[in-house]
């Protein structure tokens, strides 16, 4: 029984949508079947009362709801979603006017329009809400006070028109505020959760991405790799003898140096190439569609423009160097596996003297020598 209920909620809602428009969708859905089902029941008992006119609107409006409803899956979610919202306004401000005028069952309509406030500032947002209630509500007063009630089919007493009007602006003004809080705490939260989000994934001292950061760059890689089957490369840099740049100049002065290093790597890189700060003195590439020689070449000049450069800190100028190793990955090696490469080329290129670039592919040649 839940089942097609929670069907019918969901309806036209998806993953790839945000969660603002999901929650329009869902309302819509929710509000379309409300509305079908009250306006259906309401337009029957009407029928029955022999009050044709009455019936006819509740039924058309009934079958507007339920066409709100399928206008999202034959535009698509997102598009579909404002016209359903918009329909159903439309539809429900009409249906209201039709009440207030004709006076319903017993004179009971124009209570109804209690319903418009929440309805409209939901689903059109605060500003728009707010044009189209005074819009709503200029068209009830020219109703209700149209001279000699011109425009009514039915009678009501002057202070209940009045109370209508005045209970109607102040729910209007009520729906319009929590609205508005709901819009202000919306953005907040995404503000701060996209914070949240920044900051797990970079890391503060050099700007760069982190680890976590460095990782989801690899997975993303990883999938490019295995849709367009070109194989991508990665490098590892290590500054070299960073420990005594720590010890002669004290921790402070080796965050600097941090900063400046992770700044002339980036310069190089090509907007497609990743950057990110591995561990402490450590830095990983990741280089797009490029194989091993090509990422090879790219890390040599890299190497180069860091050694030429000098890093200046507290005034005092100081050469800092990185050793690199470089391995491809291809869909035939584990990630696992390519990271250790470059690892043990890392570790061959500071074996062999430092301020140097090894690729993984020169591991086994150079230990069989
Ligand atoms: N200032 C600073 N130092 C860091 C940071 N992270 C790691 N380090 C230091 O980096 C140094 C790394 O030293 P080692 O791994 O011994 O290697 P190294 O001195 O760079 O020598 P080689 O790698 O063999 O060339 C350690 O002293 C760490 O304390 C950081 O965020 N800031």
């Amino acid at each position: 029984m839940l089942n097609p209920i929670r069907k019918f909620i969901e309806f036209g809602t998806h993953n790839s949508l945000s969660d603002d428009v999901n929650r329009r969708i869902r309302v819509v859905n929710m509000f379309s079947a409300v509305g079908m089902g009250l306006t259906f029941f309401l337009g029957l008992r009407a029928l029955f009362a022999q009050d044709t006119l009455l019936a006819c609107v509740l039924l058309s409006a009934s079958i507007l709801f339920a066409i709100s409803h399928k206008i999202q899956s034959m535009i698509g979610a997102k598009q579909g979603s404002i016209i359903s919202a918009m329909v159903i306004i439309v539809c429900l401000m009409s249906l209201m006017l039709i009440l207030v005028i004709t006076g319903g069952n017993a004179g009971t309509g124009p209570l109804w329009i209690f319903t418009v406030p929440p309805v409209t500032m939901f689903f059109t947002g605060f500003r728009r809400g707010l044009f189209a209630l005074t819009g709503f509500i200029t068209l009830v007063i020219v109703i209700l006070f149209t001279p000699d009630n011109a425009l009514l089919a039915t009678e009501y007493s002057y202070e209940f028109k009045t109370r209508l009007i005045y209970s109607f602006i102040t729910i209007s003004f009520l729906s319009a505020f929590y609205e508005y809080s709901r819009q202000r705490s919306y953005s907040t939260a995404l503000y701060l959760s996209e914070q949240f989000e920044r900051q797990a994934r970079y890391d503060p001292l050099t700007t760069i991405l982190n680890r976590r950061g460095g990782q989801q760059q690899l997975e993303q890689e990883i999938s490019r790799m295995q849709r367009n089957k070109k194989p991508f490369s990665i490098a590892l840099a290590d500054i070299d003898r960073f420990k005594s740049i720590n010890d002669t100049f004290g921790h402070d002065a080796g965050d600097e140096v941090l900063k400046q290093v992770a700044e002339v790597f980036s310069r190089r890189l090509r907007t497609q190439d990743g950057l990110s700060r591995w561990g402490g003195e450590e830095f990983l590439f990741i280089f797009p569609e490029t194989n091993e020689k090509d990422a090879q070449l790219v890390t040599e000049q890299i190497r180069e423009n860091l050694s030429a450069k000098a890093i200046s800190v507290d005034g005092k100028s100081h050469r800092v160097t990185s050793s690199f190793g470089v391995c491809e990955v291809t869909s035939l090696i584990s990630l696992t596996t390519a990271l250790n490469l470059a690892d043990q080329a890392l570790y061959r290129a500071k074996r062999d003297g430092r301020n140097k670039v090894c690729a993984a592919s020169e591991l086994t040649s150079k230990s069989n020598l």
